[in-house]
């Protein structure tokens, strides 16, 4: 079966999101941030760009469509909320505008719907989208890395996967992923189940297929991880990393534009081990996975199982879920399981 109607629109809907994304970052005023009830942020941009994906689904397909999301309008929804909302929708309505493809002026309930439809459980049977709006938000406030991950899962599989990066250079992350002004930046990565990955800057111009690192000696590895150490355990992947004999420093990126950066072998392995106790959700991996495993890499869970995206919104993995290309996968298990060993603590 082929996804290629799915995947134009979804590389349209992402891009389109990106844009909207990268004019909120260049002017981005404090009343765009809010705290959501969990105490993450959330931004106009975030919610803009699940409205305005949701919307370029819609009209792109032109079919009913079940979307896992990880935004909802509960708080938009609430009393003082009204300017917030109309905020969002003129970001929304001026990308549409931009654009040009649709000539349409969406209202604050049609944004509000648009942000809602994305209210899906996912699960086994039929066909789900995976949506996050901003991955990685806490980089786009600082202005640093960010993507927008948008995925299908067909039978509970990743079917197609699409990666936004607005700061991603569009040659090598040589400078352990900060924004560089003599580097361009904006990349888009885009696979489809059996047909490679691919990686073309966001501005449209034309693609070039990607490959993850052929590195088989862990002393030429480099490798990624969050930059954020509440979101994944620093020192435990540092024992990983000396164990499996990587000499390079990590390197500290949001969001699953590591993913990204791997597939096209910037790094060789991306290590993800969060503190105990966080549930994974499937859109912050559904994308990244398929972009990697379509460049030639391997995704699992720390004790070697693949991510399985078919339980509804959480992914239900074994301690943490590690990265690499082939060769590299058997050594790097065996160091996970020696550093976790080692770490675990003494009954
Ligand atoms: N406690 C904890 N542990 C692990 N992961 C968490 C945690 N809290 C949040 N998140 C999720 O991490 C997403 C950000 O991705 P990264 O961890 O790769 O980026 S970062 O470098 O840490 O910013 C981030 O994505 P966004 O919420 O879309 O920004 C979260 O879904
Ligand atoms: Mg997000």
């Amino acid at each position: 079966m082929s996804y290629h109607k799915e995947l134009a629109a979804a590389k349209k809907a992402a891009s389109l999101a990106a844009r909207l994304c990268q004019n909120v970052q260049k002017a981005l005023l404090q009343s765009d941030v809010q705290s959501k009830t969990d105490k993450t942020p959330v931004t106009v941009a975030d919610y803009g760009s699940q409205a305005l994906i949701s919307f370029v689904l819609q009209q792109e397909l032109r079919a009913e469509f079940s979307l896992v999301a990880e935004e909802d309008s509960k708080d938009l929804r609430k009393d003082g909320a009204q300017e917030i909302v109309e905020r969002i929708t003129k970001l929304v309505n001026y990308s549409l505008t931009t654009d040009g493809s649709y000539n349409v002026t969406l209202s604050t309930e049609d944004v509000l719907k648009a942000i809602d439809s994305g209210r899906s459980e996912g699960g086994s049977q039929g066909q789900h989208w995976v949506l996050d709006p901003i991955d990685g938000t806490k980089g786009f406030l600082r202005g640093d890395q960010y993507a927008i991950a948008l995925a299908l899962l067909d039978g509970g599989k990743v079917v197609l996967g699409v990666l936004a990066c607005p700061n991603l250079p569009l040659t090598s992350l040589e400078d352990a992923g900060q924004h560089s002004p003599n580097n361009e930046v904006g990349c888009l990565f885009f696979a489809e189940v059996g047909g490679g990955t691919y990686m073309q800057p966001l501005d449209g111009s034309s693609a070039v297929k990607v490959q993850v690192s052929a590195v088989e000696n862990p002393e030429e590895a480099s490798f990624f991880e969050s930059y954020e150490a509440a979101h994944s355990m620093h020192d435990l992947t540092s024992l990983i990393a000396q164990k499996l004999g990587v000499k390079a420093p990590p390197v500290r990126i949001d969001s699953q534009a590591k993913y990204g950066a791997l597939s096209r072998g910037d790094g060789a392995i991306y290590l993800r081990f969060p503190h105990k106790g966080y549930r994974e959700k499937i859109w912050d991996h559904a994308a990244g996975c398929i972009v990697v495993t379509e460049a030639g890499g391997v995704v699992t869970d720390a004790a070697g199982q693949p991510l399985d995206f078919s339980k509804g919104k959480h992914l239900d993995v074994d301690t943490g879920i590690i990265v690499t290309n082939q060769k590299l996968m058997p050594l790097l298990l065996n160091a996970v399981k020696e550093s976790l060993k080692e770490k675990a603590p003494s009954s």
